[in-house]
């Protein structure tokens, strides 16, 4: 059974998933964090599939899940890392957003399979092929099958930030404490 039609751009139902084609990601507004952002992208690998196009797994989820666009598996070994291809590369619209890659929970709880960087930011200006850099922290070699879904895209405005020199800054109640300055417990409060 189908349920009601999405109307969120980049999400397809499991049942139009494989409908979904190249260049068919919807127009909206291109203004940075104020709702439907339209990003272009074009295929860039003999192995991209329609089905490889990064879309929102549900109604609310903040990322488009990246898939895997390989030829063949990958077997990620204990402590090993590797880069993974997604077939795609994209324009984003303006200097003010930027694309995050971050890892998924699922694999990363289940495998241990996390980001070395952290964080995979792709700059406005970037259009080769984006790609997934992928550690197994875990203890057992993971196998990365073509088409898996191994991390996720969110899209975020920024602020493009002018250093200004000064001679102070402003009072804060925290001040220069940082690193653990309030302590673990539930209720704040340093150490001593
Ligand atoms: O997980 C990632 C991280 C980066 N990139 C691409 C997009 C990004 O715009 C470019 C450069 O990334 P970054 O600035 O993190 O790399 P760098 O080590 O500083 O290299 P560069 O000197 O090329 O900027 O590589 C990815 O495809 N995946």
């Amino acid at each position: 059974m189908t349920g009601p039609a999405s109307t969120r751009p980049g999400f397809t139902s499991s049942a139009a998933a494989g409908r979904a084609e190249a260049g068919s990601v919807e127009a909206g507004s291109v203004e940075a964090g104020r709702g439907p952002l339209t990003v272009h992208f074009v295929p860039v690998s003999p192995w991209f599939r329609p089905e490889y196009l990064p879309r929102y797994a549900s109604e609310g989820a903040a990322g488009m899940d990246l898939h895997a666009c390989t030829d063949k598996p990958i077997v990620l070994e204990p402590g090993a890392r590797v880069r993974v291809p997604t077939g795609i590369a994209i324009q984003l619209p303006h200097p003010n957003v930027v694309a995050l890659v971050y890892a998924r929970s699922g694999l990363a709880w289940r495998h241990g399979i996390g980001l070395p960087n952290g964080v995979g930011v792709i700059d406005s200006d970037y259009t080769g092929e984006i790609q997934v850099l992928l550690t197994n922290f875990g203890t057992a070699p993971f196998t990365i099958q073509p088409g898996d879904r191994i991390a996720q895209i969110v899209f975020a405005p920024i602020h493009l930030a002018q250093l200004v020199q000064v001679d102070t800054l402003r009072p804060t109640a925290r001040g220069s404490g940082g690193f653990g300055s309030t302590g673990v417990a539930g209720e704040r409060g340093g150490p001593g």
